[in-house]
C-alpha cells in the first residue's frame, strides 16, 4: 500500500468501478422503484445520524470478582466480542482493596458479579465504589449476586476444560482442549479459576438477555491473561487530588449520573487529550490508569516519544495520524457486522480501519529500527489483515452501499449476480414502457400513473387519487384488480403489471439476497482474523497515545527521566505541569529525596507560599515517570515506586457516611498500611479538621510511626501550619525540612515560591486574608485576639459588636412593649 496516499479513505480501483453502476442503479430508483428509493432516503438520514454516534458505540464487559484469604481472582468478557480476560491472581487487602479499584477503573464494567454468601468486607467495598462512580458519574454499573454454588471449584474446572476457542488447535479432541487450556490457565490460581468458571455459567444461562441473541450460545474469540503485578497502586483521591482526572459534573441536576453527561475539568487526562482517534482517547484513560513499575515497559514507551519529539520524524508522525484517525473501535461494528444488520458505513469503517492499520505497520518499517514499540508494529503480522482488506475492497461497493443504504457487491465479482443487475439495469427502460401502455387504458379523468415494485405482491401500477371521498365503488377501474391505498396512492395489478411478474420476477429481491449470502462469507472470513484485527487496532490505539504525549511533551520542554531501581527521587527544576499553563511566571523548584538526602520532607511557610503546588509538582512527575512519559522538569531520576498515596482531596461523600476529618483519617491510615520503601507520601495539612493540639498530636504520631521504618521509610513530602512539629517527631537525618522564601515590601509578604532549607516562623495568614477580601476590620480584630492569644490574656471588648448587639435588645424590647 502506497504511504504516502492523499486519500486513504478509499483506494483508486474502487473509485473507477464504482461510478458506473451508481449511474445504472441510480437512474432505475429514481421513477419507479418508489418505495425502494422511499425507503433508501429513510435509510440514508438514519445512516446520518448514526455515522455521528458510531464512535459512542462502547464496548460492555461482565466482570467477575471473587476475593478470599486476601487474594483476588477475576476474570471479565467483552460481550461484544467474546474476547475473555482472566487476572493472574493478587494480593489484595482490606479495607481499600486497591488491586480492586485499579482493575475497575480499567475494565469498566456494566455489570459485577459477586458471591452471594460472602458479604463481607470485600462486598462492601465494590458497593461503595459501584456506588462513588455512579455519583461521579463514570457510569452505571449492576451488581449480581450469585449462588455460592456456581463458584465451585470443581464445577468451575470443569466448565473451563469445555470451553472452546478459535485458538484452540484444529479438530482437537475434549482432551487434547483440556490440555490446550492447561497451557492457557494456571488452575493452580484458584481464585481465577473461581472467577472464571462462575463468569462461564453466568454468561451461558443469560447470553439471550445479554446479547439480544434469542436464540444464541456464547462463541469466545479468546482468552488473555491480564497482570496487575507491575502496577503502581494509585487511589481515587490521589487521581482526583493530583489532577490527573477531574471529572465536572452536569450543572443540571436532573443530568448528574447519567452516563456521557460530564465534562473533562483541568486534568494532566485534557492535557494529553491530543490522539488522533477517538479510540486513542480512551486508551489514554487506561494507560493513565494503570501507571507500572515495569522498567521495560516504560523504557519502551519513553523511546518511542523520544523518536516523535525530534524534528525528522515530522512527516511520519504526520502520516501515522492521518492514518490513525480512521481507525475505530471495532468492537461495535463486528457486533453488527456478527448480527448481520451492519450499516454500509459500518462496513466502510471496518475497510478504513483494516486499511489504515495495516499502512500503519508498513509505515513503521522505516523506523523499526530506532524503537521497540515501531519495530512490534512493523513485525506485526498483518498478512491476514491484509488479505481481509483486499477482500473486502475487491468485493464491496461502498459508494453504492452508501447510496443503496444497503451491502452493495461489486461488479465483476461474481456472474450471477452481475446478469441479475443487467436484468435490473434494462427495466428502467421496460418499466417507463408498460406505464405509458397503461396511461393509455385508463379512464381520461386520471392524470398521473406510476410503476412500483414491492416485494411479495410484486410490480403495481399507482394511481393519484383523483377525486375526494372516492367510495369503494369508485376504486374499481376496469381490467384492473384493486390492491390496496396508500395515502395519495392507489395501488392496482394491472395486466402489465402481471406480464412485468412474469418477464423479471423477484430480480430486486433475489439481488438482495444473493449480495446477502457473499457478506454472510466475507463475514465469516472476517470474523475468523477478528483476533488479530483487535490486538493490531489496540496496538495502535496505544501509539496514538504516545505520540499525544510526545506532543505534549515537545510542547512543553519536557525532559526524559532517568528511571532506575534505586530508591531516589531527584528533580532539577521541575514543575507543575497544569499551572505552568495557566501561570506567567511559573517559578521551578529541586527536589532530592534519598536515603542519604533524607527521604522525609516537611514543608513549613506561610499561606499561599506555594506548599501544595510544590508536593503536587512532584507527585505529578513522579507520577508521569510510571506511565511512561516525558516529565516537566529541567532533569529528573526517580526510582520505580509501588504506590502513591496522597492526603491532599478531601471529598466529603454522602455515601461514604464520613465527615471531612474522618475522610482524613483514612487517607492516612490507608498511606501507613499500604505504604513500603518503595512508595511516594504526600500529605497536605493532616489534622486541621479538629482541635489544633489534637491536630498536632496525631501528625506527630502518624509521622513517627512512619521515622520508626527507619531507612525502609517512604519517600515523605508533608506540608503543615504546625510550625512546631519539630519537637514532638524523632530527630533523625532522613527528616529535611524546607521553607518557602518571601520577602517584605511596606511590611507585607511577597513570597517567590522558592524552596530552601529550614522552618517557617510565621504564616502569615491575616495578610493573606486581607490580600483575599476579608474587610480590614474583620482582619484588625483577628489581630487583637491573636495577639491576646499569644500573651494568653482574654481580648479587648470588641466595641462594634457590643454597640450592635444593644442596638438588637434595644429593638426586642421596644417591639415587645408595643405588642403588650
Ligand atoms: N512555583 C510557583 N510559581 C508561581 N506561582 C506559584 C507557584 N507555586 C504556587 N504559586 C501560586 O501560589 C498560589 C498558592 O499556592 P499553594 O496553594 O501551593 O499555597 P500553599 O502554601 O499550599 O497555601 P496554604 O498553606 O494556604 O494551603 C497558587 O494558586 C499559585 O497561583
Amino acid at each position: 500500500m502506497d504511504e504516502n496516499s492523499s486519500d486513504r479513505t478509499s483506494d483508486p480501483v474502487l473509485r473507477q468501478t464504482s461510478s458506473s453502476s451508481t449511474n445504472n442503479l441510480n437512474n432505475q430508483s429514481e421513477n419507479h422503484f418508489v418505495i425502494a428509493s422511499c425507503r433508501r432516503n429513510e435509510d440514508q438520514t438514519t445512516t446520518g445520524q448514526q455515522e455521528t454516534s458510531e464512535e459512542s458505540d462502547t464496548e460492555e464487559r461482565v466482570l467477575v470478582a471473587y476475593c478470599r484469604s486476601g487474594k483476588l481472582g477475576a476474570a471479565y468478557c467483552t460481550l461484544q466480542t467474546g474476547e475473555l480476560f482472566i487476572l493472574e491472581e493478587i494480593v489484595d487487602r482490606p479495607p481499600e482493596y486497591l488491586m480492586f479499584l485499579s482493575l475497575y477503573r480499567q475494565v469498566e464494567p456494566v455489570c459485577i458479579l459477586l458471591d452471594g454468601k460472602n458479604q463481607g468486607a470485600f462486598v462492601q467495598t465494590v458497593k461503595k465504589t459501584v456506588f462513588d462512580s455512579d455519583a461521579n458519574d463514570e457510569g452505571r454499573c449492576k451488581l449480581v449476586f450469585l449462588s455460592s454454588q456456581e463458584y465451585n471449584f470443581e464445577a468451575c474446572k470443569r466448565r473451563i476444560s469445555s470451553l472452546s476457542l478459535p485458538t484452540e488447535p484444529a479438530n482437537c479432541s475434549d482432551d487434547e482442549r483440556s490440555l490446550y487450556l492447561r497451557t492457557v490457565i494456571d488452575y493452580s490460581q484458584t481464585q481465577s479459576v473461581h472467577a472464571l468458571g462462575a463468569l462461564l455459567r453466568y454468561l451461558d444461562l443469560n447470553w439471550a438477555k445479554l446479547s439480544m441473541d434469542l436464540h444464541g450460545k456464547p462463541q469466545f474469540l479468546s482468552l488473555r491473561i491480564i497482570s496487575l503485578a507491575d502496577i503502581v497502586t494509585v487511589d481515587e483521591d490521589t487521581y482526583r487530588g493530583l489532577q490527573v482526572f477531574s471529572a465536572v459534573a452536569h450543572p443540571s441536576a436532573f443530568k448528574r449520573g447519567v452516563r456521557g453527561s460530564s465534562r473533562e475539568g483541568l486534568s494532566l487526562y485534557q492535557l494529553f487529550s491530543r490522539c488522533a482517534s477517538k479510540l486513542g482517547q480512551r486508551r489514554m484513560r487506561v494507560l493513565l490508569q494503570h501507571p507500572t513499575s515495569d522498567l521495560a515497559t516504560l523504557e519502551m514507551r519513553q523511546e518511542l516519544i523520544a523518536y516523535f519529539m525530534k524534528p525528522q520524524s515530522d512527516a511520519l508522525m504526520r502520516n501515522i495520524c492521518s492514518s490513525l484517525r480512521y481507525i475505530k473501535n471495532v468492537h461495535g461494528i463486528l457486533t453488527k457486522i456478527k448480527a448481520l444488520s451492519a450499516k454500509p458505513y459500518q462496513w466502510k469503517s471496518l475497510y478504513n480501519t483494516l486499511y489504515n492499520a495495516v499502512l500503519i505497520c508498513e509505515m513503521c518499517e522505516s523506523a523499526g529500527k530506532v524503537s521497540k514499540f515501531l519495530e512490534q508494529l512493523a513485525c506485526f503480522d498483518n498478512s491476514k489483515l491484509y488479505e481481509m482488506a483486499l477482500y473486502m475492497n475487491r468485493i464491496i461497493d461502498f459508494d453504492l452501499s452508501k447510496t443503496e443504504g444497503k451491502f452493495t457487491v461489486k461488479p465483476g465479482v461474481d456472474p450471477e449476480l452481475d446478469m441479475k443487475k443487467q436484468t435490473m439495469a434494462s427495466l428502467h427502460g421496460l418499466m417507463s414502457e408498460t406505464a405509458k401502455v397503461e396511461m393509455e387504458r385508463l379512464p381520461p379523468y386520471i392524470q398521473e400513473c406510476s410503476m412500483l415494485y414491492m416485494p411479495h405482491l410484486g410490480y403495481l401500477l399507482g394511481v393519484k387519487v383523483w377525486d375526494d371521498n372516492l367510495t369503494a365503488e369508485d376504486k374499481e377501474l376496469p381490467d384492473m384488480k384493486f390492491m390496496f391505498q396508500n395515502n395519495d396512492y392507489i395501488h392496482y395489478k394491472s395486466k402489465g403489471c402481471e406480464e412485468l411478474d412474469v418477464l423479471i420476477g423477484d430480480t430486486y429481491p433475489e439481488i438482495v439476497a444473493h449480495e446477502t449470502r457473499i457478506m454472510m462469507r466475507l463475514t465469516a472470513v472476517m470474523l475468523d482474523h477478528l483476533h488479530t484485527l483487535t490486538a493490531l487496532v489496540d496496538k495502535c490505539a496505544e501509539l496514538d497515545c504516545l505520540i499525544a504525549i510526545s506532543k505534549v511533551s515537545k510542547e512543553f520542554n519536557y525532559v526524559r527521566p532517568t528511571l532506575s531501581a534505586e530508591k531516589v527521587i531527584s528533580i532539577k527544576a521541575g514543575r507543575h505541569p497544569l499551572y505552568m499553563l495557566t501561570c506567567d511566571s511559573f517559578v521551578p523548584n529541586d527536589v532530592e529525596s534519598s536515603v542519604h538526602a533524607g527521604c522525609v520532607k516537611i514543608l513549613t511557610g506561610p499561606n499561599s507560599s506555594g506548599k501544595s503546588v510544590y508536593m503536587k509538582q512532584i507527585g505529578l512527575i513522579v507520577y508521569l515517570a510510571h506511565v511512561g512519559s516525558f516529565v516537566p522538569a529541567e532533569s529528573a531520576a526517580v526510582g520505580v515506586l509501588r504506590h502513591i498515596h496522597t492526603r491532599i482531596h478531601t471529598t466529603e461523600c454522602v455515601a461514604a457516611h464520613m465527615s471531612a476529618f474522618l475522610i482524613d483519617l483514612r487517607q492516612m491510615a490507608l498511606a501507613l498500611q499500604e505504604s513500603t520503601s518503595n512508595s511516594l507520601l504526600i500529605v497536605d495539612e493532616f489534622g486541621k479538621g479538629t482541635s489544633a493540639t489534637d491536630g498536632l498530636a496525631l501528625l506527630a504520631a502518624c509521622l513517627n510511626t512512619l521515622l520508626f521504618r527507619g531507612d525502609q521509610c517512604p519517600h515523605v513530602l508533608l506540608a503543615t501550619h504546625y510550625l512546631q512539629i519539630k519537637e514532638y517527631i524523632v530527630d533523625t537525618p532522613i527528616v529535611r525540612y524546607l521553607r518557602f522564601e518571601y520577602v517584605i515590601q511596606d511590611g507585607e509578604p511577597v513570597f517567590l515560591f522558592r524552596v530552601c532549607e529550614g522552618g517557617a516562623t510565621s504564616s502569615f495568614a491575616l495578610q493573606v486574608a486581607a490580600a483575599a477580601g476579608l474587610g480590614p476590620a474583620t482582619v484588625a480584630r483577628a489581630k487583637l485576639v491573636m495577639d491576646s492569644v499569644m500573651s494568653n490574656s482574654l481580648p479587648p471588648e470588641n466595641k462594634q459588636i457590643t454597640s450592635k448587639q444593644n442596638m438588637c435588645i434595644e429593638k426586642v424590647k421596644n417591639k415587645l412593649l408595643t405588642d403588650i
